[in-house]
C-alpha cells in the first residue's frame, strides 16, 4: 500500500504525527544532478513567460491530459494567461517548472509545478503563527498514453530535488485523491449562473422538484437569477492604488486562520490585481475612496467531454476576500451578478474560509468533488476547512 508515499516524508496515519518538519536534511545531502529517468526520456524546462510555444505545449498538454471529475464529464481548461499567471509570482524559480519531454520527438508528456509561498501555520496548543517558506506544487500531469508507469514519483522527486537544494524542506499541495496524509478535507460547492446550460451538459432531464411547475425551467431561471448590478454602495474594480490597503486588510483576516498565505505587496499586486479572463477582483471603497473590504474569483473553464450541445463550462471559482464593511454573504452576491455578467455559467467554490457563511442563503450546492489538503516534511494536526485560509487554482 503506497510504495511511493510510505518512503516520503508525510504523516504515514498512525498516531498524529509531531508537529514541524518530519526529517531534517541540509543542502548538503541534497544529489546535485537530476534524478534518472527512462532513456527515451528528458527532462525540460519550459520558458513561460518568455516563449509563447513552450507555455503552449504545457497548456497543451493540461489540456488534454490534466484533471477530470470522476464521471470524466468535465476537465479543467486552464487558459495559457491563466498559467502564465499561476506559475510567475514574484521570487518564482524557473526550474520548478518541471516537464518531461521524449527525446526523439520533443513531445511533452509530463509537468509539475512549484512556486515560492510564504505559509503562516498556527500551532494546535494555540500562540503565534511560524511564517515557513515554502513550496506549494501544483499541476501535476502525465499523459494519458504514460500513466501507470510509476512515472509521478519520478516528478515528485526531482521537483523536490530542486526545491530541496535551494534550502526549501517544506511543500504545500492539494489533491482531489486521499493520500497520506490530508490536514483537511474540503468540499465542492457550486452556484448555478446558467441553469438552462447546466441542466443540459450534466442531466438528461430537469431536476425532479422542479417537474411539478407549469413551466420547470422558466421556474429554476427565475430561482438562480441575480441582480445585474452590484448591491454595496462603492463596490467598484480593484486598482493598483488599492494595492496597500488590500494587503493590509486581507492579510489581517488570513490572520483568523490555522493555516494561510502571508501576502508581500508584490504579491498582491501579482495575485489579486484584475487580469482580463483570468483573475476578477474588487472592493467596497470608502468616502475618501479607501478600501475597507476585498473580494475576488479566478476563471477556470471546463472543457466539456462528449456532450453535442456544448464542449465548454465556463466556471468561476471564489478566490480571496476580506469583509469588513459587509457581510460576506452581501459582497460574495456581487460578485455571482459580477460573474453573470461577465457570461460565466457556475461559481464553485469550497468550505475553507469563511465560505460557509454564504453557501446557504446564495444557493449554492453541493458538488461531487472533494479537495484534499497536504503538507510535505511537516506534521500537523487534522483540522477542519474552515480553519484552513489557503486557495489553490
Ligand atoms: C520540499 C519540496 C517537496 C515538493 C513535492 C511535494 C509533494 C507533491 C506531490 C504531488 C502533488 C500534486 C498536486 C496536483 O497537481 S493534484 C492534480 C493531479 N493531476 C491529475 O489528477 C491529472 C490527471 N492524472 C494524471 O496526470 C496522473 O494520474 C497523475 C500524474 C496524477 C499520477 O500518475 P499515474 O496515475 O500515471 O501514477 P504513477 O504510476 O505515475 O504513480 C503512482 C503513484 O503516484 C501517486 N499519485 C497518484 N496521483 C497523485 C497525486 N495527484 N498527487 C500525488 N501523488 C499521486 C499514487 O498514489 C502512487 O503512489 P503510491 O500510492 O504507490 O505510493
Ligand atoms: C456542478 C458541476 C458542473 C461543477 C463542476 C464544474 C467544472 C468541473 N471541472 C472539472 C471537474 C469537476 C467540475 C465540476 N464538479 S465539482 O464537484 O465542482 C468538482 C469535482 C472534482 C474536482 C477535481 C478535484 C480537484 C482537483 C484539484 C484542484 C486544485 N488543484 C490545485 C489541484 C487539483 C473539482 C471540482
Amino acid at each position: 500500500m503506497h510504495e511511493f508515499w510510505s518512503t516520503q516524508p508525510v504523516p504515514q496515519g498512525e498516531k498524529e504525527a509531531q508537529e514541524g518538519p518530519l526529517e531534517k536534511k541540509t543542502v548538503d545531502d541534497v544529489p546535485k544532478s537530476p534524478y534518472p529517468i527512462a532513456s527515451v526520456l528528458e527532462w525540460w524546462v519550459p520558458d513561460v513567460l518568455e516563449s509563447e510555444d513552450d507555455l503552449r505545449q504545457i497548456y497543451e498538454l493540461l489540456r488534454d491530459n490534466y484533471v477530470e471529475d470522476d464521471d470524466s464529464m468535465f476537465r479543467f481548461n486552464y487558459s495559457h494567461a491563466f498559467l502564465k499567471w499561476a506559475l510567475t509570482p514574484p521570487g518564482y524559480v524557473k526550474e520548478w517548472h518541471v516537464a518531461v519531454r521524449r527525446k526523439n520527438d520533443k513531445s511533452v508528456v509530463a509537468f509539475i509545478s512549484g512556486i515560492p509561498i510564504d505559509i503562516a501555520v498556527k500551532p494546535s496548543a494555540g500562540g503565534d503563527a511560524e511564517v515557513r517558506k515554502m513550496c506549494e506544487i501544483n499541476f501535476l500531469c502525465i499523459h494519458k498514453r504514460l500513466r501507470e508507469k510509476k512515472l509521478a514519483p519520478i516528478l515528485i522527486k526531482e521537483v523536490t530535488r530542486r526545491v530541496n537544494v535551494l534550502d526549501i524542506w517544506q511543500a504545500v499541495y492539494t489533491a482531489g485523491i486521499v493520500l497520506p496524509t490530508p490536514f483537511t478535507s474540503a468540499q465542492y460547492f457550486h452556484r448555478s449562473l446558467n441553469p438552462e446550460k447546466l441542466v443540459a451538459i450534466r442531466f438528461s432531464r430537469i431536476p425532479p422538484q422542479y417537474e411539478k411547475f407549469q413551466n420547470p425551467m422558466q421556474m429554476m431561471k427565475r430561482n438562480y437569477a441575480v441582480p445585474n448590478a452590484p448591491a454595496v454602495r462603492g463596490f467598484r474594480e480593484m486598482e493598483a492604488g488599492d494595492v496597500p490597503a488590500v494587503k493590509s486588510i486581507l492579510n489581517a483576516s488570513l490572520a483568523k486562520f490555522s493555516v494561510a498565505p502571508t501576502f508581500t505587496e508584490e504579491e498582491v499586486h501579482h495575485w489579486l490585481l484584475p487580469r482580463e479572463g483570468v483573475v476578477f477582483s474588487f472592493v467596497v471603497a470608502d468616502s475618501n475612496n479607501v478600501a475597507t473590504d476585498f473580494v475576488s474569483f479566478y476563471s477556470l473553464p471546463s472543457t466539456v467531454i462528449g456532450n453535442s450541445k456544448y464542449n465548454e463550462l465556463n466556471a468561476a471559482y471564489t478566490y480571496y476576500y476580506s469583509a469588513n464593511t459587509v457581510p460576506i454573504k452581501v459582497l460574495m452576491g456581487d460578485v455571482l451578478s459580477a460573474a453573470k455578467a461577465k457570461g460565466f455559467d457556475v461559481v464553485n467554490t469550497l468550505d475553507i474560509l469563511d465560505n460557509k457563511e454564504f453557501l446557504q442563503d446564495l444557493k449554492f450546492g453541493p458538488g461531487d468533488g472533494n479537495l484534499h489538503y497536504y503538507f510535505y516534511n511537516w506534521g500537523y494536526p487534522i483540522v477542519q476547512p474552515k480553519s484552513v485560509g489557503l486557495v489553490m487554482l
